[in-house]
């Protein structure tokens, strides 16, 4: 399969390629947010097209906040779903989906085949929702009410919604692997755990090679 790998910044896509020596796939970073990410992506997949060697599927990779209690620093975790949940509009009433205004959906679910294979290699991998956000949560408050919309919600990070979009819209097979470099709540930047989740995305990344 030739497969396309997205990441956001370039320490996680090195730390892909550690683990996922060339020939296996294309890993690029593409940038921080969903619409560098469904730009990015969407750019490298018409260039493999123009070029005549198609991507056959696409991974968002890279680091995560994760949801207490159900993703721990270290923790690998694979998206059932890569939502994007601040897309929508806010009301006296609370926050309303773009799903429910009736202009297309917020929610891109991971492929089941492809998503089968990554959790084959990765047994140990938590997998549940994986919100996308434009900021990162930073209140515990934030965090609760993300909770109390998003039950099924393992870890946030900024760029799945994007490349996921970029991906389903090309007809490719999409899925999202993280690895847990912080919790979410209050933010303490200080305890991030960056390399300690880098070395976790290496390790999933050589898993993927069997
Ligand atoms: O400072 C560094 O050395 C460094 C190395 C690799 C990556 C980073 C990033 O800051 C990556 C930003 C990236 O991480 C995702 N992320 C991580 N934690 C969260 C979170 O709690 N909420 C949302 N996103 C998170 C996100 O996808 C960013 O693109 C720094």
């Amino acid at each position: 399969m030739t497969l396309l790998v997205v990441t956001a910044v370039e320490a996680e896509a090195e730390a892909v390629r550690a683990g996922l020596p060339s020939g296996h796939a294309q890993v690029a970073a593409v940038g921080v947010g969903a619409a560098s990410a469904a730009a990015g992506t969407a750019r490298l997949l018409a260039l493999a097209e123009a070029a005549a060697r198609p991507f056959q599927a696409v991974i968002l990779a890279g680091i995560a906040g994760g949801f207490a209690h159900r993703a721990p620093l270290g923790a690998t975790v694979l998206a059932t779903r890569s939502i994007a949940a601040d897309l929508g509009a806010d009301s006296p009433d609370g926050f309303i989906p773009l799903d429910e205004l009736g202009f297309g959906t917020a929610i891109a679910e991971a492929d089941p085949t492809l998503l089968g294979r990554l959790r084959d290699a990765l047994p140990d991998a938590i997998t549940g929702d994986v919100l996308t956000l434009n900021t990162v949560t930073g209140t515990a408050e934030t965090a609760q009410a993300l909770r109390r919309r998003f039950p099924a919600a393992v870890a946030e990070g900024m760029e799945g919604y994007g490349a996921a979009r970029a991906a389903i819209d090309a007809g490719l097979p999409f899925a999202e692997l993280r690895t847990i470099s912080n919790a979410i709540g209050p933010r303490d930047r200080a305890a991030w755990r960056i390399p300690d989740a880098l070395a976790a995305l290496t390790r999933a990344a050589r898993s993927l090679t069997a």
